[in-house]
C-alpha cells in the first residue's frame, strides 16, 4: 500500500466525484452531442486504461494462476441458442407503467426507492440524524423524494422485511405491495400499473433476408458452454478445468439511470469452471481457508433482516453454509482480487441467494455486492449452475456434451439383458420393429423382470404410446441376466460460474478511492492502488526550458525499461496545480526535475496521498519508483532509502 493519510474527516459528495469524473474524461454519456443515450457510456484515456489494468489484474488473478483456458466467442447468437437456455422465455425483468404518463419504471427498484425513501423519512423524523444535512444528502433526499414522516414501529419492521426479501418476489407480488402500500410513481405521484414482464435481450437478424433471428448476447457464458468439446479435448480429456472470457454483454435495461451500475452495453468477465458432480473439491482450497468474509446467508434474509456475519470460508464450507470447496475457493479469490485492486474491505460483502431468487436448476449462488452511494450493488455473481446449460444443449442439438472417463476399477453388474430373434422379429412386426424395441429399451430391471415371467408363460402384450398392441412370443424374445463389466464412466459436469461486471467495479472503485483535502476541498484526490492508477508517474520538469530535456528523456527510457507507464506534464502551469491536476487522475507517484537535476543528478518523488517528498540520485529513485509501482515495497520503506526532500538540499 502506498500511504497512510487520514481521510475520515472528509465527507463524501458523489457530485464532485462526477464532476471529477467528467472533467478528467474517465467517461461520458455517449453520443451526447446528439442528446446521448441513456445506459450508453464512453470511456475516455483515463477510464479506458483503468479498466485495462483492471483486467489485465484479472487475467492474472484468475486465468494465469489457475491456468484457465481463455475464449473469446462471438456476440452475436442466433436465436436457436437462447431458446434452449431458457433466456428467450425467461431474460426478463418486471416492469410497471404510470397509469397517466406511461413511463415504464422496474418494478422492484420503484418498490426499493420509495420504501427506501419512507424510511429514512421516519429516520429524520425520530430525529436519529443529529447532524445537519449535507449537500450530498440534501441532494439524495431531494431526489428519492423524502418526506419527513414518522411511521408505526410496525409499519417499519414490514418495509424493513420486505426490502430484505425483494429479490425473492416475482411480478405479481410485487403487484400487491403497490397496492397494499400505495407506491406510485416518484417522479409524478401516479399511480402504477400491474407489472408486466420485459425481455432483456437486444434482438436482431442475420443475413440480409431477415428470416434468421438472433441476439445480442446478455452474457458471455452459452460461447464457453457451446465450445464445451472442444475445450475438453484442449485440456487432455479431463475435467475439472476452467474457461474465462472477457467481453461485451447487452442488456435493454428498463430503465437505467444509475451511470456505469447500470448501463445497456458492458464488458463481462467470466470464468466457467467445469467439474465432476460427485467431486466438487478443489486441489487449492487449502490456500484460501482463511480468507475471512462478510457474508449474508439465505436463512437470514429469509427471515427478514439483513444481519452480516465475520466468517472464514472455510468454516463456511464445512458448515455447508457454502454449497462445496469449488464455490468457496471462487468466493475466496474473488474477495482477494477486489481488495487487491483496491475495493474497501469494510464495504465489500457476499449475499446467498434465496430461495427463489435463484434460477431454479442453480444449487447455491453468492453476489459479491459492493457499497456505494445507492447501496449495495452485485458486481459479482458466482453461482453453482449444476449441469443445466451442458444438459439442455446437449438435448436439443443430439451432441454428447459429456465427459468419459476411464475407470480404475471396471463396475460388474449383473442385469436383465433383451435378445432379440431380428429375423423372426422383423418378418413378424415389418415397421413396428423399431417400435417395439425401443419400449423393451425404456424398461428398467423391474419391468424386464415382469416381462421375464410372461414370456416363460408363453407370451407378452406391449402397448406403444399411441395405444397399439403387440403380442410378443419368446421365438421373437428373450431376457437373460448378463454380467456386464463397466470401463467407462460418463457424466455431464457441473458448472461453477463466477461473472464479472467490470463498469460496476470500476465505478465502485472510483467511489472508494474518493477524497478531498481539508486545504482543498473542490478538487478531489483519487487514491487508486499503483497496480491498477492509469499511469503509475508523472514526470513534472520545473519548466518547459532545454535545459531539463535531456534528463526528461532519460528518465522516461529507463522507466519504460523498466516497465513503468509514465507520463511528462510539462504545461505552463504551477508545479503545484500540476500535481493537484494529477491527483484527480489518481496518478500514485510524481518526479519533479529542477536545476538541481541537472548539476547534481537529482530528483524529487511525491507521494500522492501525503504528499510527503523526497530526494535522491536519479537511478536510485527510479529503482525506488518502480518497486513501489510493483507492489515490493511500501511509501515507509521508500522513506527509509530516501531523505526527506525540505526544498533546497542536493544529495551527495
Ligand atoms: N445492466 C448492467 N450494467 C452493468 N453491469 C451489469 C448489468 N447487468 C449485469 N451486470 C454485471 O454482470 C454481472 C453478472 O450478471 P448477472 O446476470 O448476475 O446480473 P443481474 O443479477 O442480472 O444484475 P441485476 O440484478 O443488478 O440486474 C453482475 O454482477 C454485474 O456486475
Amino acid at each position: 500500500m502506498a500511504s497512510t493519510v487520514n481521510k475520515t474527516t472528509h465527507t463524501f459528495d458523489k457530485s464532485r466525484l462526477d464532476a471529477l469524473l467528467n472533467r478528467r474524461f474517465f467517461y461520458a454519456p455517449a453520443f451526447e452531442i446528439y442528446g446521448g443515450v441513456a445506459g450508453l457510456y464512453d470511456y475516455g484515456p483515463a477510464g479506458s486504461t483503468l479498466q485495462a489494468n483492471i483486467i489485465a489484474e484479472w487475467r492474472k488473478h484468475f486465468i494465469i494462476e489457475d491456468g484457465m483456458l481463455e475464449l473469446d466467442t462471438t456476440i452475436m447468437t442466433p436465436s436457436a441458442v437462447f431458446e434452449t437456455s431458457g433466456h428467450v422465455a425467461r431474460f426478463a425483468d418486471w416492469m410497471v407503467k404510470d397509469v397517466k404518463t406511461g413511463d415504464v419504471l422496474r418494478a422492484d427498484h420503484l418498490v426499493k426507492s420509495v420504501l427506501e425513501a419512507r424510511l429514512a423519512g421516519d429516520k429524520e423524523a425520530r430525529g436519529q440524524e443529529a447532524a445537519p444535512p449535507t449537500e450530498d444528502k440534501k441532494r439524495k433526499k431531494k431526489a428519492a423524494k423524502v418526506t419527513v414522516v414518522k411511521l408505526e414501529d410496525a409499519v417499519v419492521q414490514q418495509y424493513e422485511t420486505i426490502l430484505a426479501q425483494l429479490d425473492n418476489y416475482g411480478g405479481p407480488e410485487i403487484g400487491e405491495l403497490c397496492r397494499k402500500y400505495d407506491i406510485r410513481n416518484p417522479d409524478t405521484d401516479n399511480e402504477v400499473g400491474e407489472p408486466q414482464q420485459f425481455n432483456l435481450m437486444f434482438q436482431s437478424s442475420i443475413g440480409p433476408t431477415g428470416q434468421h433471428k438472433g441476439f445480442l448476447r446478455p452474457e458471455t457464458a452459452q460461447g464457453h458452454f457451446l465450445n464445451f468439446n472442444r475445450l475438453l479435448d484442449y485440456n487432455n480429456g479431463r475435467v475439472p478445468f476452467a474457461s474465462a472470457q472477457i467481453g461485451r454483454s447487452f442488456r435493454n435495461e428498463i430503465s437505467p439511470r444509475a451511470g456505469l451500475l447500470r448501463v445497456r452495453e458492458f464488458t463481462m468477465a467470466e470464468i466457467e469452471h467445469f467439474v465432476d458432480p460427485e467431486d466438487k473439491s478443489h486441489t487449492r482450497f487449502k490456500e484460501v481457508r482463511d480468507v475471512e468474509i462478510v457474508a449474508l446467508d439465505r436463512h437470514t434474509q429469509e427471515a427478514g433482516n439483513s444481519e452480516t456475519r465475520r466468517i472464514t470460508v472455510g468454516e463456511a464450507v464445512d458448515k455447508g453454509i457454502i454449497a462445496n470447496e469449488t464455490l468457496g475457493y471462487f468466493v475466496a479469490r474473488i474477495y482477494q482480487f477486489l481488495v487487491n485492486i483496491g475495493i474497501d474491505p469494510a464495504r465489500l460483502r457476499f449475499r446467498q441467494h434465496m430461495g427463489n431468487e435463484m434460477a431454479h436448476y442453480a444449487t447455491d449462488c453468492w453476489d459479491a455486492e459492493i457499497q456505494n452511494t445507492t447501496g449495495w450493488t452485485e458486481c459479482v455473481g458466482c453461482a453453482d449452475r449444476a449441469a443445466y446449460d451442458l444438459s439442455v444443449h446437449s438435448a436439443k442439438t443430439g451432441t454428447p456434451l459429456v465427459v468419459r472417463q476411464a475407470l480404475k476399477e471396471p463396475i460388474v453388474t449383473e442385469k436383465e439383458a433383451a435378445e432379440w430373434n431380428k429375423k423372426a422379429l422383423g418378418k413378424t412386426f415389418k415397421q413396428d420393429a423399431g417400435t417395439i424395441q425401443k419400449i423393451v429399451e425404456g424398461l428398467d430391471e423391474t419391468g424386464l423382470i415382469k416381462l421375464k415371467g410372461e414370456l416363460s408363460q408363453g407370451s407378452t402384450t406391449l402397448k406403444s404410446e399411441e395405444g397399439k398392441e403387440f403380442t410378443l412370443t419368446p421365438e421373437v424374445l428373450t431376457i437373460e441376466r448378463k454380467t456386464l463389466k463397466q470401463s467407462i464412466r460418463e457424466f455431464t459436469p457441473n458448472v461453477i460460474e463466477p461473472s464479472f461486471g467490470l463498469g460496476r467495479i470500476l465505478y465502485c472503485l472510483l467511489e472508494h478511492s474518493f477524497w478531498a483535502r481539508e486545504q482543498d476541498v473542490e478538487r478531489g484526490v483519487l487514491s487508486l492502488p499503483p497496480l491498477v492508477a492509469p499511469t503509475k508517474v508523472l514526470i513534472v520538469p520545473l519548466s518547459a526550458r532545454e535545459e531539463f530535456d535531456p534528463i526528461v528523456a532519460e528518465i522516461t527510457a529507463k522507466l519504460r525499461r523498466a516497465g513503468v507507464f509514465s507520463r511528462i506534464d510539462d504545461s505552463n502551469t504551477s508545479i503545484g496545480k500540476r500535481y493537484a491536476r494529477n491527483d484527480e487522475l489518481g496518478t500514485p507517484y510524481g518526479l519533479t526535475i529542477d536545476f538541481a537535476s541537472v548539476q547534481n543528478r537529482t530528483v524529487t518523488i511525491r507521494e500522492r496521498d501525503t504528499m510527503d517528498q523526497r530526494i535522491g540520485k536519479i537511478d536510485d529513485v527510479i529503482a525506488t519508483v518502480t518497486e513501489l509501482v510493483f507492489g515490493n515495497i511500501d511509501w515507509a520503506e521508500a522513506c527509509n532509502r530516501l531523505p526527506k526532500y525540505d526544498g533546497v538540499q542536493a544529495v551527495e
